[in-house]
This record gives C-alpha cells, structure tokens and sequence, in this order.
C-alpha cells in the first residue's frame, strides 16, 4: 500500500459499505492552488470542465478560487448556476446544443457558447432574435491537430464530429457578418484529452495565434481565445507526481501565443485539476483460480470506472489491506461483461475475500460516468480533509461552519 495516503482511517474506511469513491480534499486544494497561481501570474482564466466531475464539494472549492466553469449540456449550465458560478464566468460548448439549452444558456446570459457548426450559428442567432437577447458566440476551430492521446478521446484531427473545420473558414468568414442576433467573441479550441507532450500545445498555441490573425485581417478581433483543456495526469505513478506540472503547461502558451494586446486567453481543464484526487476503493468478493490465471473478483466493476473497459485506460491497483506484493491477477468487476476487467496481470499483495483495493486517479471521468446497469447501486462519495472523514453533508456543513 506504498500509495495510499490515507491508512490512518483504515478502520473507518473498511466499516463502509463498498464500492465508494473517496476525495482528497487536501490535496485538490493544493492542486486548485497550484493551477491558479501559474494562470493568475499569466493573466489566464481557467473555466473547469465539469463535466470531470460534479461533486459539491469539489464544485465549491472550485468557485472559493474564482474559477469559471465549462459547460456541455443544459443541466450542466444550470448546476454551474445552482452553486453560485456567475454566468459571465461560464462557457458552454457541445455539437448538439438543443434549442432549450441554447435558452437556458441566452437566459442566464452566459460567458461564452461555443459553437462547432454553421448550422448551429443560424439556430442560435434564431432564438436569440426570438427571445430578445444578443448571444455571446466563440467559433470552435479545429485545428487539425495529432493530439497523441488514445483514439477515442481525440478531437482535434479533420473530419471530427467536433468544431469548425479549418477549409470551411472562407466559407463562414463570409456568413459571419449576416448574424444580427451574435456578438462574436472569441476562438475556442480544444484537440483531446490526457495530453502528456507539451508540443501538442505548442503547437496548438501557434496554429491558434495563426488563426486569430486570419480572422483579425479580415475585421474580427475577438476579446479572447480559449485553448481548452486536455492536459494529462500520471495514472502510472500517482503518489509522486500527485500535482500536475502547471507551471509548464501554462508556459507553453505564455511562449508559443502571439496575441493582438488586451486578448484574454482562457482555458478549460478537468482532468489535470481533480483526477489524482479521487480514489475508488472496492473490495475482493472471491478469489477465483482458472486454468493458468488467478482473479481478483471486486465488488466495484465497470458500472462504477468505465475507463478502463472504454478505453483500455490504465489505473493503479493496489491492495490496500495488506503489505507485501507477491501475486500476479486479472482484477475484474462483477459485471456480465467480458470488457470488465480493470486489469490483466496486475501484480498486488496475496488477497483474501474481504480485502480492501484502491484504484487510484479516479477523481475524473470516473464517479460521472458511472452506470445503473445490472440494476446495481451508484457507488457513493466520501472525503478525508485534515485527516478526517466525511459524508458529503457532513463535509459541506463542516467547511461553511469554519467560514461562519
Ligand atoms: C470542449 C472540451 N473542453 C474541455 C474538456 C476537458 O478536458 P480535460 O478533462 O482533458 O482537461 C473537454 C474534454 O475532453 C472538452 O471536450
Ligand atoms: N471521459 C474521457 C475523456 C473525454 C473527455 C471529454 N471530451 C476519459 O475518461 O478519459
């Protein structure tokens, strides 16, 4: 259990019925703290992408450091609204905006929708002419760019259902100017997720600064670009590189933008701010010997972190009820699917029914992915801050009684 930070509650945590996912509130303020201070010294503004994970907790933390958040649905814009994000800090991105999130979004008078499509340009300066309000607009570009990440979470490459592709610019360069009912504000870009080479962003940073002069030679000179998300996280090594390096990232942009002055550069992360926080923690059903293999069965499974069985994605495993490491396993869930498996050939201490496995990096795209399927629980949240263990009530009553 070299990973496991929190063995002090051992007890508490093996009283509580599992699988649940539990939050380092600590540690995502450290990384809260670290990613505000490399944007603030630049001038950058972070919208989190929610989408990551939608826990209060986490959400307040978020708004306590003032920033903004990153939307994909209608429900999302609302929740943002509901814990007191102020609209003028949210955006709302998504190729299939439905004319009542486009409503909700014009309503509550929103940052910035970003629009990945010439249709979805005409519907939106329809209803904001219909409901009499002026839509704030970003045209998402796709930069045809090799993000280098796993197939199924890139997004900036031609010919992806994402954005505005680079050989229509001509085209809707020439419509731009028919919208009575947009205000143009801005570029939005965002090419994938879990990047670890920084020269995606690099050059990211340059195509993008080559496109807002295209647009700026022919009239448009937009107030912000926003560079989105997609920064990575060690799923290999947790415990050491538990905070991402910020400092680096934003400093690919501070090198590589060139802006007209004044130009506001945002982002959108998620992953890089709470994925290392969260851990799911599980518990061995049986012990089971095939032919040449031995599996782990866990009472935690695909309905609970579908990132591996999606993405054959990679999460440290470790046994967290006992010391030594000395047995190779499958650790699969109980699901009736084959695909349910968290990983082949994991090396782990020597199991026994009743242990408790940590599977570590899962406070993104894992508890808002999780599933009802095989009519199965919803695995809960739970939080340790200073050493202590909360419910989700318990640790929200708690930070607002400190404030008081
Ligand atoms: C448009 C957009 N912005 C931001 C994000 C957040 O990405 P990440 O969690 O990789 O930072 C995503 C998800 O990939 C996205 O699709
Ligand atoms: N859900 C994905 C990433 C997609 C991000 C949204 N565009 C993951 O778990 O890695």
């Amino acid at each position: 259990m070299k990973n496991f930070p929190h063995i002090s509650l051992f007890e508490e945590l093996n009283a509580i019925e599992t699988p649940f996912y539990l939050y380092d509130m600590n540690l995502l303020n450290r990384t809260l703290n670290k990613a505000k201070e490399a944007a603030d010294k630049r001038g950058y503004f972070i919208h989190y992408a929610l989408k990551a994970n939608n826990n209060n907790p986490l959400l307040i933390a978020i708004r306590e450091r003032g920033f903004g958040v990153d939307c994909v649905s209608g429900n999302e814009v609302s929740k943002a609204l509901e814990m007191g994000f102020s609209p003028d800090t949210i955006d709302f991105a998504g190729i299939g905006k439905t004319d009542e999130e486009i409503e909700t979004a014009l309503n509550a008078e929103i940052f910035s929708l970003n629009v990945e499509s010439i249709e979805e340009l005409e519907v939106i300066d329809e209803i904001a002419g219909k409901i009499g309000k002026i839509a704030n607009v970003s045209l998402r570009i796709n930069p045809n760019i090799d993000a280098h990440t796993h197939k199924n979470i890139t997004t900036g490459l031609s010919e992806n259902k994402f954005g505005l592709d680079l050989t229509m610019l001509p085209k809707l360069v020439d419509r731009l100017h028919a919208f009575k009912n947009v205000e143009l504000k801005g570029l939005h870009f965002h090419v994938g997720s879990q990047i670890l080479d920084l020269n995606v962003f690099k050059e990211l940073a340059q195509k993008a600064s080559q496109l807002n002069h295209y647009f700026y030679n022919q009239g448009f000179k937009f107030k912000h670009i926003n560079m989105g998300g997609g920064l990575g996280v060690s799923y290999k090594n947790p415990s050491n590189e538990s905070i991402v390096d910020f400092e680096a990232f934003f400093k690919v942009f501070e090198e590589n933008l060139s802006l007209p002055q004044g130009m506001k550069v945002h982002f959108e992360l998620g992953r890089a701010l709470v994925a290392q926080s969260g851990i799911l923690i599980t518990k061995v059903v049986f012990v089971k010997k095939g032919l040449t293999k031995k599996f782990l069965i866990l009472d935690g499974g695909m309905t609970d972190l579908i990132r591996p069985a999606l993405y054959q994605a990679f999460h440290l495993t470790e046994n967290i009820s006992r010391e030594e490491v000395s047995e190779t396993y499958d650790v699969v869930g109980p699901i009736c699917e084959s695909t349910d498996c968290f990983g082949e050939n994991l090396v782990l201490s020597t199991s026994y029914r009743g242990d408790l496995v940590a599977i570590y990096t899962t406070g993104a795209y894992g508890q808002v992915m999780s599933s009802k399927y095989n009519m199965r629980d919803k695995a809960k949240a739970y939080y340790v801050a200073n050493g202590i263990l909360y419910t989700e009530k318990d640790y929200v009553h708690a930070i607002n009684a400190e404030k008081e």
